[in-house]
């Protein structure tokens, strides 16, 4: 790479969204990070929302921060890669660039009903859209969540459908909707400079709509999800110049070249590009993704199949995701909901004083659960409870709770590997050491412990913001920043490493109490959720 050039990431999250300067070496430059947290609404319960003109703000005065911080000239910024929260869902005036309802978050299970009315009457149910799409029927995904602003929309008398049909309403994930706003936005209505209207195919590949073999929206699925194909925008590769800043001040020019969702950024992050190669990320939830390779694999045991990226024209590389939804947001209700601890941090030296977890576990699912039981009627159980517990024990059994749900993920992974003969995953997913980042990798009892319960070593890399690294990796490739995934592979560099300790007797007791506490969660909440 030519010396002293960098690649801006943009990394809008379910929390916050950061803005990260990268150098040619990969590493972040120090003092170029923003970060800014944005409000979460929780209109009822089971609601999740997020003020889109809120997160657009916050995008660009991350992007003001990083530019002021340093002293460069914009021209050596050659790239701009974006990274998003996925399955969270804009729908927007094309005329005015307003959006007319919230975001609807992915954590969001307000479209129960549309998922159990599509599930009706077919004897795939829930499953039915599997094979196209590569996900089941969840309100985890975004198809459902756009049908439900047209139809409040349509509630209110507001014309939602006929508008989507007749392309005044534009929809798109978090990804979509910064690029929109970045080339233009409200200018979307000029037709000698339009604002570009895409998503890359791995956020595409989270809404239900998207056919994982032809890579295009399936037209039958977006009529029965009643979705109106003039209001999505076009899909395109993950890494490929797509279009530039627009505006001459800050960024003016530079083109955006990558887009990745945020948990397949951090699998490109971590470099795992060859078939069996497994990330896991702790952050709010926790995501692990096995590379599978260029032909997409069915799961039999929970998982979904997804795209993890496409370089330009080449052929795309699918992975199998475990998606879990409560991991590092189990220790902020502890904090913020129960008031038990004053910081996360806490539960380490918390967990760490006991001998052992006194038989108490606590399964996590506050709105059901998702890989690799896909039970929206499950309800979240603290078990073993007497009186001898105390906080040390809650907080053990919070952060347990993540390396168990991983562990139920990778047995899964396994399970399928097996099932698909010739695969080269079974002894990926069960052997390799597995790479993880995200913000609960900093916690050494907890990172022990997956590595004790997993039977393989984890490893955490010197950059842990593997996230934005993904996308940045993906601009910068596009740009001819870094020649090929060869070099970036050399950028990637050990931090740390725990290697399991643990009795495979010992391993297999606790696995067992655990799946004794989460049958005691199922049907706990109605079918619908
Ligand atoms: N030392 C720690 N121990 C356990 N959990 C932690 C620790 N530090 C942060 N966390 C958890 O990590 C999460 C933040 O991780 P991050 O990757 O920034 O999340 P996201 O990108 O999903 O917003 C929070 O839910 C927080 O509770
Ligand atoms: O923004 P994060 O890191 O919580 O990730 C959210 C996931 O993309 C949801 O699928």
């Amino acid at each position: 790479m030519t010396r002293n050039t960098y690649i801006l990431a943009i990394d809008q999250g379910t929390t916050s969204t950061r803005a990260i300067l990268f150098d040619d070496d990969g590493l972040p430059v120090p003092a170029a990070t923003a970060q800014i947290e944005h409000r979460q609404i929780f209109p009822h319960a089971g609601w999740v929302e997020h003020d889109a003109m809120e997160i657009w703000t916050n995008v660009r005065n991350a992007m003001a921060h990083v530019a002021s911080e340093v002293d460069l000239e914009p021209a050596l910024v050659r790239a701009i890669g974006i990274t998003n929260q996925r399955e969270t869902v804009v729908v927007w005036d094309k005329a005015t660039g307003k959006p007319v309802y919230n975001a609807i978050v992915w954590q969001d299970t307000r479209t129960s009903g549309i998922c159990a009315r599509l599930a009706e009457g077919h004897p795939a149910g829930a499953d039915r859209f599997r094979e196209t799409t590569g996900l089941p029927l969840s309100t985890y995904f975004a198809g459902p969540k756009i049908r439900w602003i047209l139809d409040h929309l349509d509630a209110n008398g507001e014309r939602g459908t006929e508008r989507a049909e007749a392309g005044e309403l534009l929809a798109g994930t978090m990804d979509t909707w910064v690029v929109w706003n970045l080339t233009g936005g409200r200018r979307g209505d000029d037709d000698n400079n339009p604002a570009l209207h895409v998503t890359d195919v791995t956020n595409a590949s989270r809404t239900l709509l998207m056919d994982l073999h032809t890579l295009d929206w399936d037209e039958e699925i977006c009529r029965e999800v009643g979705v109106p194909l003039a209001m999505l925008p076009e899909i395109v590769p993950s890494s490929g110049v797509l279009g530039h800043v627009t505006g001459r001040r800050m960024f003016g020019g530079i083109p955006i070249a990558g887009i990745l969702g945020d948990q397949q950024a951090a699998l490109f992050g971590q470099t795992c590009f060859e078939p069996g190669d497994t990330k896991n990320t702790y952050g709010t939830g926790a995501f692990l993704l096995l590379n599978t390779g260029t032909t997409p694999q069915f799961s039999t045991n929970g998982l979904l199949t997804t795209v993890a990226y496409r370089l330009g024209d080449d052929a795309p590389v699918y992975a199998l995701e475990g998606s879990v939804a409560m991991a590092g947001s189990l220790v902020q209700w502890l904090r913020d909901n129960l008031g038990v601890i004053s910081s996360a941090a806490e539960t380490e030296q918390l967990a760490a004083s006991l001998d052992d977890n006194g038989d108490c576990y606590l399964v996590p699912a506050f709105s059901g659960l998702l890989a690799p039981h896909w039970r929206p009627d499950a309800r979240g159980v603290m078990v073993g409870l007497t009186r001898f517990h105390t906080k040390a024990h809650l907080a053990r059994a919070a952060l347990e709770a993540t390396a168990f749900q991983t562990r139920e993920m990778v047995d899964a992974m396994i399970a399928d590997a097996g099932a698909a003969a010739g695969a080269d995953t079974s002894t990926a997913a069960s052997a390799r050491p597995l790479r993880v980042d995200g913000g609960m990798v900093v916690n050494d009892y907890l990172m022990q412990f997956q590595a004790d319960l997993l039977g393989v070593d984890v490893v955490r890399p010197e950059v842990t913001e593997t996230t934005a690294l993904g996308a940045a990796f993906a601009a910068g490739l596009a740009v001819g920043a870094w020649e090929s995934i060869d070099t970036l592979r050399e950028l990637w560099r050990e931090d740390h490493r725990w290697s399991p300790a643990m009795s495979e007797d010992e391993r297999a007791r606790l696995m067992a109490r655990w799946g004794d506490a989460v049958e005691r969660t199922l049907g706990w909440a109605d079918a619908e959720g």
